[in-house]
């Protein structure tokens, strides 16, 4: 068995945490042979709440959790993390657009970029789930200049699960049939959800998934709309914002990154736009990537029709009026 690592969990007493900490700690992301120290950060009046949790953690009885350290203290929580789930941020409720938390979470990622700059090592893997996401991770990766752009990430991943759980349910096969969903841009109302080059495993053989579904105006209309409200949906059935369904693609986000995709596969991430499918240059832009040795790379070559392009166009221009807003956020 390996040495153990490093893991932060932000926001770790809050309710995406409480799902999210028993995935990690059990092998989901980091694999059944890879042993951990979690490193619980949350602000002061949360703390008699987070002992609660350490208390539950040891109550599991992990054997890969060697050792778990709640703190108020950035300085404690990041110090040599080899990866960092920034969760800590406050959500929306009902009746919010998700960029409308800029003002009360932006601040946060740049406390913990300038953090992680000074006391993380310089490979560690940094997912931003905060909302709103993809800006939040811009303004990360911006306050720490010593770790590669690469490094920094946005969750984009509850929206492809949630992408590939329609379309499993549109067929009528099990959700594992389904793969190469894409998430472009904004993990925002904008996003645009494509299924044209997804392909779904149907008695052996594998169709494209548009072929299977035989109904492009669902694809383009109900399809669409229905994933990128999903999270306002939730949040009007629950009254709080989904938590389970998050932590679950938090933990498939980190493992893919870690442990890489399987051949032939691709999965959406937030990642710091090289301009790549005419999306806007240094915005954090959700892409198809494929991951080995823990690098991701953008898939290239998949063809874009116009009405991909006037869905890219729309995200990668709300994510630029959210940079700006940021940028006069921070400055003000
Ligand atoms: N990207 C996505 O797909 C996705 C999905 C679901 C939720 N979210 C977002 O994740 C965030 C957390 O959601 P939740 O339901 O767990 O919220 P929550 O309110 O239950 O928990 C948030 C926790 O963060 C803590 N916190 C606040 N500021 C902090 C700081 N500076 N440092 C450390 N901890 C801090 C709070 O004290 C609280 O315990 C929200 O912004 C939500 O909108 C994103
Ligand atoms: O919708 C929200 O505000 C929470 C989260 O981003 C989600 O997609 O469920």
């Amino acid at each position: 068995m390996s040495e153990p690592i490093k893991v932060v969990v932000t926001g770790a007493a809050g309710q995406i945490a409480y799902s999210l900490l028993y995935m990690i700690a059990k092998g989901d992301v980091f694999g059944p042979n890879q042993p951990l120290i979690l490193y619980l950060l949350d602000i002061p009046p949360m703390m008699g709440v987070l002992e609660g949790v350490v208390m539950e953690l040891a109550d599991c009885a992990i054997p890969l959790l060697h050792g778990v350290i709640p703190t108020d203290d950035p300085v404690v929580a990041f110090t040599d993390v080899s990866a960092a789930f920034l969760v800590g941020a406050m959500p929306r409720k009902q009746g919010m657009e998700r960029k409308d938390l800029l003002s009360a979470n932006v601040k946060i990622f740049k406390v913990q970029g300038e953090a992680l700059d000074k006391y993380a090592r310089k490979d560690v893997k940094v997912l931003v789930v905060g909302n709103p996401a993809n800006t939040n991770a811009l303004i990360c990766s911006k306050y720490a200049p010593s770790i590669p752009r690469e490094n920094f990430t946005a969750m984009t991943r509850l929206d492809q699960n949630r992408a590939q759980a329609q379309i499993a349910a549109k067929i009528g096969v099990p959700v594992g049939n389904v793969n190469n969903l894409i998430i472009w841009g904004n993990h925002s109302s904008t996003q645009f959800p494509d299924a044209s080059h997804a392909v779904v495993q149907i008695d052996s053989k594998q169709l494209k998934a548009t072929e299977a579904v035989k109904d492009d105006n669902w694809i383009r209309s109900t399809f669409v709309e229905t994933v990128q409200k999903r999270g306002a949906t939730v949040i009007a059935a629950r009254k709080m914002s989904s938590a389970m369904s998050a932590a679950k693609a938090a933990s498939d986000h980190m493992r893919d990154w870690f442990l890489g995709t399987a051949p032939g596969h691709f999965v959406s991430m937030g990642v710091v736009s090289d301009g790549s499918y005419g999306a806007p240059k240094d915005v954090v832009f959700s892409f198809p990537v494929t991951i080995k040795n823990g690098k991701w790379e953008i898939v290239q070559g998949l063809p874009i029709d116009d009405f991909a392009t006037k869905m890219l166009n729309i995200t990668g221009k709300e994510l630029e009026e959210e940079r700006l807003e940021a940028i006069a956020i921070i400055e003000a």
